[in-house]
């Protein structure tokens, strides 16, 4: 990978998550991802966000610093818009070379410094609004951003460049290549990609902070923004309108309406509760509302969360399991309360052997997400001519109810 100057005097520095690792320890991430790490020069100069301690990261960043002059020993100020691993893991070790480097990071993230990495000397806490000049018209300005998504988050904004350093906001999972670092360098199928690519990042990683989102947004409405530098993603620069109104899009579908769109997710020991299945998303096609579709537990909960947070439907197919909920269903809802999946429309359906429990259970674990149910189908052992008739008729309600609820806030 090497360093891409973005503007006069402004580098971006990167490495990519292969595909294949999770990112987080947890989302899958089947097209990798990027760590972007930026450097603004003027008479000092100043990092912004550094790298994971991971594979050859901080040799890679390292090299890239060398091709621009940049290194520890002539880097004035190490700005820490975050404290996660994944910009800080290498701060430890880099700010060993040259424990003059001053680092800039808000309030709250001053004891994570401490705690991660051991630093408490040469570190300013910024006031919100704080500015800091770099000579040569560079002056960097901080904003306080709490909770998009830890509580010390903080973006950067380059005064005379009108560039904003996002961070996490304004992310998106994708390897990043350094011939392509920015929106108009990309086709519309790789648009597309970073499109879905920013709804799956922003499900998985920002989502229960979308009241947070919405906080910062307004905050960040007063700056003039030509370009968005997240550290995870693409370089947002000819439209970068485009990232932040679907930013705001997604944090709106916490409250509702979400998309006219359904997410059926689906599992079953045996095939009783399978054989509904087809006839439920038969109803709900009759009605022409689009159907994503997920059985658990083969499919991956990162996926399943980005497509229910888009979703102003949800559909539950899951039988009686020890007199609760079928056990990966039940992980599938504990995620959706983490990550606060609501305000939707809904339907359950399943079969039991003796008694059931699933929709008992059901019922408490969704009550704080402020789902509508429409009446459930349970039937005891195999599914009978009148289940499948209902099933039809329930995807058909759904889907009827889907499109009247349903925001017309979605591309
Ligand atoms: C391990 C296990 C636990 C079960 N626990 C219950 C239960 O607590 N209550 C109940 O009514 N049925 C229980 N059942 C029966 C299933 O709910 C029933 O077989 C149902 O038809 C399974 O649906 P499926 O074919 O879609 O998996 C259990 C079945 C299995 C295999």
């Amino acid at each position: 990978m090497k360093s891409v100057e973005i503007t006069k005097d402004v580098y971006r520095l990167g490495v990519n998550i292969e595909p294949g690792n999770l990112f987080e320890g947890i989302w899958s991430i089947p097209d990798g991802t990027s760590i972007n790490s930026y450097v603004v020069r003027g008479d000092k100069t100043a990092v912004i966000d550094l790298t994971q301690d991971k594979d050859d990261f901080p040799r890679s960043i390292s090299s890239q610093m060398d091709e621009i002059g940049v290194n520890a020993d002539n880097i004035d100020f190490i700005i820490i818009n975050h404290m996660e691993p994944d910009h800080t893991g290498w701060l430890k070790d880099f700010r060993s070379k040259n424990a003059e480097m001053m680092i800039y990071c808000s309030k709250k993230a001053v004891p994570l410094i401490k705690e991660f990495c051991g630093i408490v000397e040469n570190v300013h806490a910024i006031e919100d609004g704080e500015t800091l000049e770099l000579g040569q018209g560079k002056t960097l300005q901080f904003f306080d951003t709490p909770n998009i998504h830890w509580p010390e988050t903080m973006m950067t904004y380059l005064i005379e460049d009108q560039i904003l350093f996002s961070c996490d906001a304004f992310g998106s999972y994708g390897e990043v290549d350094d011939t392509a670092v920015f929106d108009d360098q990309l086709s519309d199928d790789q648009h597309e990609f970073f499109e879905k690519e920013a709804l799956r990042y922003y499900a998985n990683i920002v989502a229960s902070f979308s009241t947070f989102v919405e906080r910062g947004l307004k905050k960040l409405s007063e700056l003039q923004i030509k370009m968005i530098c997240p550290s995870h993603g693409i370089i947002w620069r000819e439209n970068p309108s485009v990232i932040v109104e679907r930013y705001a899009r997604f944090a709106s579908y916490m409250k509702g309406p979400a998309c006219p769109e359904i997410t059926v997710i689906w599992g079953s020991m045996y095939g009783n509760t399978a054989k509904l299945v087809s006839e439920v998303i038969k109803g709900i096609r009759s009605e022409k509302v689009p159907v994503h579709q997920y059985r658990v537990p083969e499919d991956d909960i990162g996926f399943i969360l980005a497509d229910a947070w888009k979703s102003a439907g949800i559909v539950l197919g899951m039988p009686t399991y020890e007199y609760k909920m079928f056990p990966p269903m039940a992980h599938v809802i504990d995620d959706f309360n983490r990550k606060k999946v609501q305000n939707k429309k809904a339907f359950r359906f399943g079969s039991y052997g003796w008694s059931g429990g699933a929709e008992k259970e059901l019922g408490t674990a969704t009550e704080n997400l402020k789902w509508e149910f429409l009446e459930s189908v349970e039937w005891q052992g195999a599914p009978g001519e009148e289940e499948m008739k209902l099933a039809y008729q329930r995807g058909k309600e759904l889907a009827v109810l889907v499109k009247e609820f349903a925001g017309k806030n979605c591309e």
